[in-house]
């Protein structure tokens, strides 16, 4: 897998940071100190943005922070309340926005949750005529589904949506739930891209052994947590490098 720059991906442990500002001001401090803590990509969570919806605005942003990334690959995620975020949307507007950053975003990956726009047809036909890498994603901050739902779960991803990343993000009730998505991950991981998370303290571990889990990337924090469990970026490096 390579980036808009052309540089190629590790195939695993991979670390991202979460940008979450509200506003334009704040966004563009913000940048500036995820690039300085050098993570391998970035995700705008622009679901903490404001004005999400004006997509001439969220053009104009991209394009300007774009530059202050220094090659790092920008990921588009627009979370939605049932899926654990902050946007308050119907599935057709989120189809909608997604529609549109995947025409005017100039951007590396696009996140598209996978029970929004399940087989909507006419997003699938847009999506494979750019040049997006998409990060297809389930979330349940509650539970964890079964090995054979995992399983089925993916392939379902995999069908609809080749050749692209698949991420499930769970809530383990308890440590067989984690062992669960370890034992999927493991699986999954030999063939496909996939990213694995057992969310809470719990979970941990699924962020710190992501090359032994065959998982291609981990989420930390800078300041502010995305999702529970999350590592800040120095302890991560610092245990990425213990379990290399
Ligand atoms: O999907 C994910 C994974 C995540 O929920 C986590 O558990 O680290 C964090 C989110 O920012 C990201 O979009």
């Amino acid at each position: 897998m390579m980036t808009r720059a052309n540089k190629p991906f590790k195939t695993h442990s991979n670390i991202c940071l979460p940008l979450m500002a509200r506003n334009e001001a704040d966004l563009l401090v913000e940048v500036d100190k995820l690039v300085n803590a050098k993570p391998d990509i970035i995700e705008w969570r622009v679901d903490y943005f404001d004005d999400f919806e004006t997509i001439d605005l969220m053009t104009d942003l991209v394009n300007k922070i774009t530059p202050k990334l220094n090659n790092i690959p920008l990921l588009v995620t627009l979370r939605t309340k049932r899926e654990g975020g902050k946007a308050d949307i119907s599935d057709s507007l989120y189809v909608q926005l997604i529609e549109q950053y995947a025409t005017h975003l100039i951007i590396d990956f696009l996140d598209i949750q996978f029970h929004s726009v399940k087989n909507h047809e006419g997003l699938l036909t847009l999506l494979k005529h750019q040049q997006i890498i998409l990060v297809i994603s389930y979330h349940d901050f509650t539970k964890t589904l079964s090995k054979e739902e995992m399983m089925k779960l993916l392939k379902e991803m995999q069908h609809y949506y080749p050749s692209s990343v698949y991420k499930l993000a769970q809530m383990p009730r308890d440590f067989e739930d984690v062992l669960n998505v370890m034992s999927v991950s493991y699986e999954v991981g030999k063939e496909e891209t996939v990213i694995m998370i057992a969310m809470g303290e719990l979970g941990k571990v699924t962020r710190v052994l992501t090359k032994q889990l065959n998982s291609w990337l981990t989420f930390v924090s800078l300041d502010a947590l995305s999702a529970p469990g999350q590592m800040t970026i120095e302890q991560a490096k610092e245990l990425l490098s213990q379990f290399k």
